[in-house]
């Protein structure tokens, strides 16, 4: 059942408090109540998503955020690397979290990336061979909402039919749909990539984009997860409930446990009245790369000459916590098109969006019903690019940088134009090596943290993605586009490397895809080297394990929600076997 109102809680004490609704967090609340017996409790801060329209409908995930009642509506602060410019930072404030707010792209990561993790954390769990039977459990293909033929569009033999999470490929509508695929057999810098899940060990070349979608619907970890689990008696889900802290309640085997959580109605903005429940067994953060690291903070655990400064007692030492943040800088390169057949001329068309949106509500079908995304595709360096430096890819065969290609103007932060039809081809640098920082300013948890990606902050990062814009240029001269692209837009026109770097210090923000700030270390390390043991426990501390994004010591190649979903899967096996 979903709660709306702390007077509704029946009980205070639960085997396992997670804190957060989302992407992972459904996830574990779905898994440990699979046995009765286990009283299950989550407390999520945002809304319900039941019936909210831009959650629903595919094409309208872009307006979920920024600044709406679905959204944190965090800043960055001003950015070096950036021309010290700040963006919106959008994260998930529903059930769902960002599951609910993301754009559904669906992937895996590169089996390196995964041996990578396993490496930090030694502990061979974390390896992709044993990691691919999460994606089993997790994963439920489903056909294409207009039912077209998929054969060489993804490699079915490699999927699995029956897990809880539907994925489909998109509807082919596209006018550039047929280029992007020509491109793939006419350069042979850009080979196709019949699977681009990573599901087939190869994340290199250009393909099909796999959603988190069915049938004209997003899927998410609320729609499928916490649908198929609701109905259980030993679930409770509250939403408006915002965790101000945990409490220390005494020790266990002499380490400091955390079981209590307190929490505020998120409604009233104010931390009085806080209420508290307690965890029989464990509390359980998957409150995200921006909230955990925050609520830890909050709670005393973190770096002392964080917590100094506002007064808050150091219980755990964690130097780690909100460092080693990561994230994918995004750069949008705009083409200019001839004729109409981008979608820009009917999104400036209020009343062609508004028919679109009936259709999609009265029978699931038109361009709302798909992801704004048909294909992407992954590429590495070269070596002669690489000389020089040390490669931060997870392995030799894993991405430097993604494109992305989208049929309009798709700038995150620059609106469109009044006139023109454009074409997208928009950059991702997939292996920064820039960390960033989370850290709180404030006692109060209605404050959002000083948020700090650190884009483009070395050279290898603003290398990777001038050299990425020169790639997509070369792709976009492709005999496949001759009579389609016409120019480059603004300040991809430089061509000089000096230009395009200016380009992308100009342009770039993010995929929304923070990481790494609550980082897993092997068991024997101390606090001083990550926050988290392999088993996601927190070092120090009984009693409280993290399982979101926040504890991945390197962000994946990859869009990220997937890897998202195999680390809470293995995790609710850990916790049971820990139980
Ligand atoms: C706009 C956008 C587009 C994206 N597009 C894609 C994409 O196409 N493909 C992809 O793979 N990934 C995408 N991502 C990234 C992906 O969705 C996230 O990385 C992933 O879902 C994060 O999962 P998580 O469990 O770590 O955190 P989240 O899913 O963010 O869950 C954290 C939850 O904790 C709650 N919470 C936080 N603090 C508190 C508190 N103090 N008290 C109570 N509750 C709290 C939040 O409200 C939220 O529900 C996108 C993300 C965004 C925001």
């Amino acid at each position: 059942i979903t709660l709306t109102e702390p007077s509704q809680l029946s009980g205070k004490t639960y085997d396992y408090v997670i804190v957060g609704a989302g992407n992972a967090g459904l996830v574990i609340a779905n898994r440990l109540t699979e046995n009765p017996a286990t009283t299950v409790l989550v407390l999520e801060a945002g809304i319900s998503d039941q019936n909210q329209i831009p959650v629903m409908a595919p094409f309208l995930g872009p307006s979920v955020t920024p600044d709406t009642p679905y959204d944190w509506n965090y800043t960055v602060v001003a950015q070096p690397g950036l021309d010290n410019r700040t963006y919106p930072y959008p994260r998930g404030r529903l059930l769902g979290g960002s599951s609910s707010a993301n754009y559904m792209i669906h992937q895996y990561g590169t089996n390196e990336d995964w041996n990578r993790v396993a490496a930090v954390s030694s502990d061979q769990g974390w390896s992709w061979n044993n990691m691919k039977q999460y994606i089993k459990r997790h994963e439920k293909i489903v056909p294409p909402s207009d039912g077209h033929n998929t054969t060489d569009q993804l490699i079915p033999s490699l999927h699995s039919f029956t897990g809880e999470l539907q994925i489909s490929l998109p509807i082919g509508n596209q006018t550039t749909d047929p280029f992007v695929i020509a491109t793939t057999s006419q350069l042979k810098e850009f080979p196709y990539n019949e699977d681009t899940s990573g599901i087939n060990n190869n994340l290199l070349g250009i393909g099909w984009a796999q959603s988190s979608m069915d049938d004209g619907l997003r899927a998410s970890s609320s729609s499928s997860y916490l649908a198929s689990a609701n109905s259980r008696p030993n679930l409770t889900v509250m939403i408006n409930a915002m965790v101000i802290k945990l409490l220390s309640t005494g020790s266990t085997n002499g380490l400091k446990a955390f079981r209590n959580v307190q929490f505020a109605d998120a409604r009233t903005k104010t931390v009085t009245p806080a209420f508290q429940v307690q965890a029989r067994k464990e509390v359980i953060l998957s409150a995200g790369s921006v909230g955990t690291p925050q609520i830890l903070q909050l709670s005393g655990i973190g770096a002392p000459a964080d917590l100094a400064p506002l007064h808050i007692p150091v219980l755990i030492n964690s130097p780690q916590v909100g460092r080693n943040m990561q994230d994918h800088p995004l750069l949008p390169n705009i083409f200019t098109v001839s004729g109409n057949g981008s979608l820009d001329d009917t999104l400036r068309n209020a009343s062609a969006v508004g028919a679109a949106i009936s259709q999609w509500a009265s029978s699931k079908t038109g361009f709302i019903a798909n992801n704004v995304i048909n294909q992407l595709g992954f590429a590495r360096l070269n070596s002669t690019l690489l000389k020089g430096f040390t490669d931060p890819a997870a392995g030799p065969t894993s991405p430097h940088y993604e494109m992305i290609f989208a049929n309009f103007w798709l700038d995150p932060v620059v609106t469109v134009p009044a006139t023109g039809n454009f074409f997208t081809i928009l950059t991702a640098l997939l292996t920064p090596t820039s960390r960033g920082s989370v850290k709180i300013h404030s006692t109060n948890p209605f404050v959002a943290p000083l948020i700090d990606p650190n884009m483009l902050a070395t050279d290898f990062d603003i290398h990777t993605i001038t050299e990425s814009v020169k790639a997509i240029k070369r792709f976009a001269a492709a005999p496949a586009w001759s009579n389609y692209i016409t120019g480059a837009f603004g300040t991809l026109n430089g061509t000089t490397d000096a230009q395009l770097a200016a380009h992308a210090r100009l342009h770039t923000s993010t995929v929304f895809h923070p990481t790494s700030t609550a980082s897993m270390t092997a068991t024997s390390k101390s606090p001083s080297s990550g926050v988290v043991n392999s088993d996601l426990t927190v070092k120090g501390a009984a009693g409280l394990r993290i399982v979101d994004l926040s504890v991945l010591p390197f962000i994946p190649s990859c869009h990220p929600q997937g890897p998202a979903y195999m680390l809470a899967e293995r995790a609710a096996d850990l916790i049971k076997a820990s139980a």
